[in-house]
């Protein structure tokens, strides 16, 4: 294959300049490679691995990883300043991983003085999440608009633990008519069931034990499906009744687009809760009306 400039495969290059990664993105398209992006704020675990693991077996791609903790999705009293940063370690899981670019902007790269322009998620942006998180899938969508644009992927893939996050990804591709397939890939958990997050690392251990209540209360909701959605709410609710630590901001049946409940079939339940100062979030798919799907 004609190679693109400065770029060997099966190598891994870090850029933290978008005009350098678009160039080499742009090069390599123009050879007829696709490109695959996986974006993350860093502080890579298996989660993340799993979705750099998917990415790189979708055939004739060159796989993009960008980690940038993205400000303009934190609030003013959220984590920004102490989300953890191991970019060697990060590096490392790419390089382990056969990521062969890495995007590693800095702030001011992504933003420059002047830049005021964001997008607007719509009426989803303020729901769930967006209720706590004021401004938050503003953010997001603003920073993978830009990502998208930059490194224009054929291929981006999405963990379904930020499940809300991952509608609202489909549906600013599909309202503004970018090119790249979104793919969502399914939460991957800890042995007794929390699922993998950066932010688990805040979690002292007893804080670790009660964090297990978000899991366990998708579990018992996902399997009272077939009694339909109030059956469900009060079997997830018994669950997190018994761990009265968890403090807990929403406990949700939505359609699996996040708009109302169906009366029968395919749903997302889906919660969120502050354990500490740590706020989690879980969500899984279930079936009202009908008997439980086996796996979580
Ligand atoms: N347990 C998981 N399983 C599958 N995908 C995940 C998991 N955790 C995160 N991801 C996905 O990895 C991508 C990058 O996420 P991010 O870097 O924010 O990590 P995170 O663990 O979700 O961190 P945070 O604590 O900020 O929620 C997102 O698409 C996210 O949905
Ligand atoms: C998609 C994302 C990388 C945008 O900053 C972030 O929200 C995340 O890691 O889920
Ligand atoms: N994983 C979603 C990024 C955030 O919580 O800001």
């Amino acid at each position: 294959m004609t190679q693109a400039p400065q770029f060997s495969r099966g190598q891994l290059h870090v850029h933290s300049s978008p005009q350098e990664v678009a160039r080499v993105t742009r090069a390599l398209r123009a050879v007829g490679t696709k490109i695959v992006l996986v974006p993350t704020m860093g502080a890579l675990h298996a989660g993340h691995r799993e979705l750099l693991r998917r990415a790189r077996n979708i055939p004739n791609t060159v796989l993009v990883a960008s980690i940038f903790v993205n400000p303009l999705q934190f609030g003013p009293n959220e984590d920004l300043e102490r989300y953890p940063r191991p970019l060697e370690a990060d590096l490392e899981a790419c390089r382990d991983e056969r990521v062969e670019i890495v995007f590693t902007p800095g702030r001011e790269d992504m933003y420059p003085p002047g830049s005021q322009v964001t997008v607007h998620p719509g009426p989803l942006g303020d729901d769930l999440e967006g209720s706590v998180r004021d401004g938050h899938f503003a953010g997001v969508l603003t920073v993978v608009a830009k990502l998208f644009n930059i490194v224009r992927p054929d291929f981006a893939l999405f963990g379904e633990k930020d499940y809300q996050q991952l509608v609202l990804i489909k549906q600013m591709v599909a309202d503004l008519d970018m090119e790249t397939r979104v793919i969502g890939v399914p939460t991957v958990r800890e042995p007794d069931g929390l699922a993998l997050s950066s932010r688990n690392v805040y979690l002292n251990a007893e804080q670790r034990e009660s964090a297990v209540a978000l899991s366990a209360a998708l579990s018992a909701g996902a399997y009272a499906g077939r009694g339909g959605k109030e059956d469900v709410l009060k079997a997830a609710q018994e669950v997190l009744a018994a761990h009265p630590e968890v403090a807990l901001d929403y406990l949700e049946v939505r359609a699996p687009d996040l708009g109302p409940a169906p009366e029968k079939g395919e749903a997302r339940l889906l919660v969120a809760a502050r354990v500490g100062t740590t706020r989690l979030i879980d969500n899984t798919g279930l079936l009202l009306g009908e008997p439980p799907e086996p796996g979580l």
